[in-house]
C-alpha cells in the first residue's frame, strides 16, 4: 500500500498548558501517533509550557505516562516512545507573569514553522498572545491555536477576536472545533460534493427534513464546574452541531480551500432564522437506579443548566426554505450515537396503489460509532403476494469498505495539529463564523434566562425528555431511535 502520510515541514510547537488534561489525553498522545506514522520530521520539536516547575526529563516522564495511558497502546508504542521523547522539552512559563519567556525564546529556532497551542483556560488567551508578541517569540509567520470555548457569548467572542487581532493576523489564528478534524465529518463533504448522485436532490424540493443527533452516554461528572456555566447549548450546539449543520446545508464551495469553505458556512449561519422558543426543548438528567443525576455532578443543587437540547431550525434561503432541520444533543443518554439523517420526501405518486405501502428514502451518515452510511431504499416485498413495498438498507461501514486504508486514520486532534503545521486553515473556524454563531445562539439563551425557564427532566440512560419526541411528533415526524 502506498503511504498516505504527507510529511510536514520541520517545526517548533509550543504547547501552553502542557501539563493539563487536554494535553495529556489528546494533544501529546496524538503527536506521538503522528511520530509513529512517520509524519514528524527529524528536526521537529515539541516544547511543553506551564507554571509547574520541572525540567525536560520531568516533562518527558509526564509525556511517557500520558502516551501509555491515552495513546492507544499499540505495539509500536514502547519501542518508539523513547525516540519520540527525544523531540520533547519543557519550559516553565507563567502566562500572566514575566518569568520564563526569554528562556523559552532561546529554545526556538529560526527557519522552522513556529506554532503556539493555547491549551489553557480561555481567560489566559489574551495574556499569551500579548506576551508572545511582546517578548518577540512570534513573528508574522507564526501560528496560534486556540481551544474552545471561544467566548461564552457574542460580546466575549468579539473581545477575544479583537485581542487576538491586536497581535496576530486572521491567517495566523487557528480556532479549534475538533469535530471538523473527524474523518467522518470531512466525509460529509466528500459524500455531498464528490458524488453526482446526491447533490441534485439536496434541497427543499426533495428533502422533507434533516435530523442531526449527537447523543452521548457520558455525564458531566468530573467536569461539573465548567459544564454548569456552559450547558449543552454553549458546549455543543453553538460549535459542533452548528458546524455539522453548516457542512450539510452549505452551497458547494468553489474549492476545498479555507475561505471558500468558510464563506459558505458563514452564509448558512447568517441565513438561520431566530428560533421560536416553542421549538426548543431543554432537558436535565435525573438519577436512575444506576447513575446519579445532573445536580449531584455540579456544585449548585438547584442548577437549571441544560444537559440536553432538541430544536427545530429553519434556514431562510432558496435551497432550504420549507425544510426543517431538527438538532438534538445530550449527556447521560442511553447510547452514544452521532449521525445525520437526510429524510427525503415521498415519491409524488404511487403507481402501486395505497395497499402497497410507501417508504421515504433516508440517507444516514453515521459519524460515530460504527462510522458509515446507510441508504434506505424501497423494493418489492418478496413472494407472490402482489406488489407490496418494503424498505431495505444499503448499509456501508467505512471500516469494511476501506479495509486496511481505514486503519491508522489520524484522530481529530492529530489531523488538526498537522494542518496547523502545514498552514491549512480549511478545517478551522474563522472569527466572523464564530461571532455569527453566537449572534444566533445568544437570544436563545437570553430567552431562557428572561423566562426563568427550568429544563425538563429526563432519566439518565433514556433518550431524553418526552417533550423532545413531541417536538417532531406534532410535525408528523419522528426522531430516529438512538440504539441502546
Ligand atoms: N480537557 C478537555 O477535554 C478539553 C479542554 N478544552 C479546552 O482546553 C483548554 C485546557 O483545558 P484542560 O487541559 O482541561 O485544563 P486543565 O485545567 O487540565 O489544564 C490547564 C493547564 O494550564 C496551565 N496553566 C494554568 N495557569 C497557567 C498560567 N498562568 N500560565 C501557564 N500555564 C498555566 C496548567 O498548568 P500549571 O498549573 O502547571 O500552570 C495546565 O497545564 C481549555 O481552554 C479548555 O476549555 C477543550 C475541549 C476539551
Ligand atoms: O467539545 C466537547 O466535545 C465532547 C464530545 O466530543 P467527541 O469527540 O467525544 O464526540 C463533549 O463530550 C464535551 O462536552 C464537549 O466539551
Amino acid at each position: 500500500m502506498v503511504s498516505r502520510v504527507i510529511p510536514v515541514d520541520p517545526f517548533d510547537l509550543v504547547i501552553f498548558g502542557a501539563t493539563g488534561d487536554l494535553a495529556r489525553r489528546k494533544i501529546l498522545p496524538g503527536l506521538f501517533r503522528r511520530y509513529c506514522a512517520g509524519q514528524m520530521p527529524e528536526e521537529a520539536r515539541i516544547i511543553g509550557a506551564a507554571r509547574s516547575e520541572m525540567d525536560d526529563d520531568g516533562f518527558r516522564d509526564l509525556v511517557r505516562e500520558a502516551v501509555r495511558k491515552f495513546g492507544g497502546g499499540r505495539d509500536c508504542y514502547d519501542e518508539a516512545l523513547e525516540g519520540f521523547l527525544a523531540h520533547v522539552g519543557y519550559e516553565h512559563v507563567d502566562a500572566m507573569g514575566e518569568g520564563g519567556w526569554e528562556t523559552l525564546k532561546a529554545r526556538l529556532r529560526d527557519g522552522m514553522v513556529r506554532a503556539f497551542y493555547f491549551s489553557v483556560a480561555p481567560s489566559l488567551f489574551g495574556a499569551l498572545a500579548e506576551r508572545l508578541r511582546g517578548f518577540g517569540l512570534a513573528d508574522d509567520d507564526s501560528r496560534v491555536v486556540v481551544e474552545k470555548p471561544f467566548g461564552k457569548d457574542l460580546a466575549s467572542a468579539r473581545a477575544l477576536n479583537s485581542t487576538l487581532a491586536e497581535h496576530f493576523d486572521e491567517t495566523q489564528i487557528y480556532r479549534i472545533d475538533h469535530y471538523l478534524g473527524k474523518e467522518t465529518v470531512q466525509n460529509l463533504m466528500a459524500v455531498r460534493f464528490g458524488n453526482m448522485l446526491f447533490e441534485p436532490l439536496w434541497n427543499a424540493q426533495f428533502v422533507d427534513h434533516i435530523q442531526i443527533t449527537v447523543a452521548e452516554t457520558v455525564d458531566v461528572s468530573g467536569r461539573g464546574a465548567y459544564y454548569d456555566t456552559s450547558g449543552a447549548m454553549r458546549d455543543m450546539v453553538q460549535n459542533h452541531l452548528m458546524q455539522l449543520l453548516c457542512l450539510i446545508a452549505m452551497e458547494p464551495p468553489a474549492r476545498f480551500e479555507p475561505d471558500s469553505v468558510r464563506d459558505e458556512k458563514l452564509k448558512v449561519i447568517r441565513a438561520l432564522d431566530p428560533v421560536d422558543y416553542h421549538h426548543i426543548v431543554r432537558g436535565q438528567y435525573i438519577a436512575d437506579e444506576k447513575q446519579p443525576g445532573y445536580r449531584s455532578h455540579v456544585e449548585d443543587p438547584r442548577s437549571t443548566t441544560e444537559s440536553f437540547v432538541a430544536m427545530k431550525i429553519s434556514i431562510s434561503n432558496w435551497r432550504w426554505a420549507g425544510t426543517p432541520f431538527y438538532l438534538r444533543t445530550g449527556k447521560a443518554l442511553k447510547s452514544q450515537a452521532s449521525e445525520i439523517a437526510v429524510v427525503f420526501k415521498d415519491a409524488p405518486h404511487s403507481i402501486f396503489g395505497p395497499e402497497a405501502g410507501r417508504h421515504a428514502n433516508v440517507l444516514v451518515i453515521r459519524l460515530q460509532p460504527n462510522e458509515g452510511m446507510t441508504l434506505g431504499v424501497t423494493i418489492k416485498e418478496p413472494g407472490p403476494g402482489g406488489m407490496r413495498l418494503k424498505d431495505v438498507a444499503l448499509d456501508m461501514s467505512f471500516a469494511d469498505a476501506l479495509g486496511p486504508d481505514a486503519e491508522d486514520i489520524p484522530d481529530a486532534y492529530e489531523r488538526l495539529i498537522m494542518d496547523v503545521i502545514r498552514g491549512n486553515q480549511t478545517l478551522f473556524m474563522r472569527g466572523d463564523e464564530v461571532e455569527a454563531a453566537w449572534t444566533w445562539t445568544d437570544p436563545i439563551i437570553e430567552g431562557w434566562q428572561r423566562r426563568g425557564e427550568v429544563p425538563k427532566e429526563y432519566d439518565a440512560g433514556s433518550s431524553g425528555p418526552d417533550d423532545a419526541l413531541m417536538l417532531m411528533h406534532r410535525d408528523g415526524r419522528k426522531w430516529r431511535d438512538i440504539k441502546a
